[in-house]
């Protein structure tokens, strides 16, 4: 008997636990998942956007709009900072990030510096921002390899 033929590539399993983290965020608008795996493809970490430990989902706000004290962003740990510091391995050096939707300047600069080489994102839905800019910028100047995922349509359903 042959092998099966119809299984998933590396890029769309780890894409695919990307996405499927970005699931457990509960921001309103945008959910974020990322996947951090080593150069022979297990993964060390994974992570979505969200609040701090101790900060209440429920009590913390989630809308875009106001004073940045009542709005989410000075709040929600983006998913990949989240990956980064879920990690409770030793180095991150060399691996690989799978995230889906390009990193911000801050992230960039946590992915730099924790030593992941390759980011590939899905979307990039705030691309010509000076946010992701800059983030290509930083990556530009640091060796930092990105390219984007090429959705090939396939649908995986799972029921759970
Ligand atoms: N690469 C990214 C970009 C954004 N996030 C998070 C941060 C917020 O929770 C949300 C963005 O909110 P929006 O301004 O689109 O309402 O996504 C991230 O985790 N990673
Ligand atoms: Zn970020």
């Amino acid at each position: 008997m042959n092998k099966r033929e119809d299984y998933i590539s590396w890029d769309e399993y780890f894409m695919g636990v990307a996405m499927l983290s970005a699931m457990r965020s509960k921001d309103p608008n945008t959910q974020v998942g990322a996947c951090i795996v080593s150069e022979d493809h297990k993964i060390l970490s994974m992570g979505y956007n969200g609040l701090p430990v101790g900060c209440s989902d429920d009590e913390f706000p989630w809308n875009r709009e106001g004073e940045p004290y009542d709005n989410k962003y000075f709040y929600t740990t983006h998913s990949e900072l989240n990956a980064i510091l879920n990690y409770r391995g030793g180095s991150l050096e060399d691996s690989r990030l799978y995230v889906t939707l390009f990193p911000c300047n801050e992230c960039a600069k946590a992915i730099i510096q924790s030593g992941i080489r390759t980011v590939v994102y899905a979307d990039n839905k705030y691309a010509g921002t000076p946010s992701v800019r800059a983030s290509q910028r930083m990556f530009d100047a640091a060796g930092v390899r990105y390219y984007q995922y090429q959705m090939g349509g396939r649908k995986i359903e799972l029921e759970l």
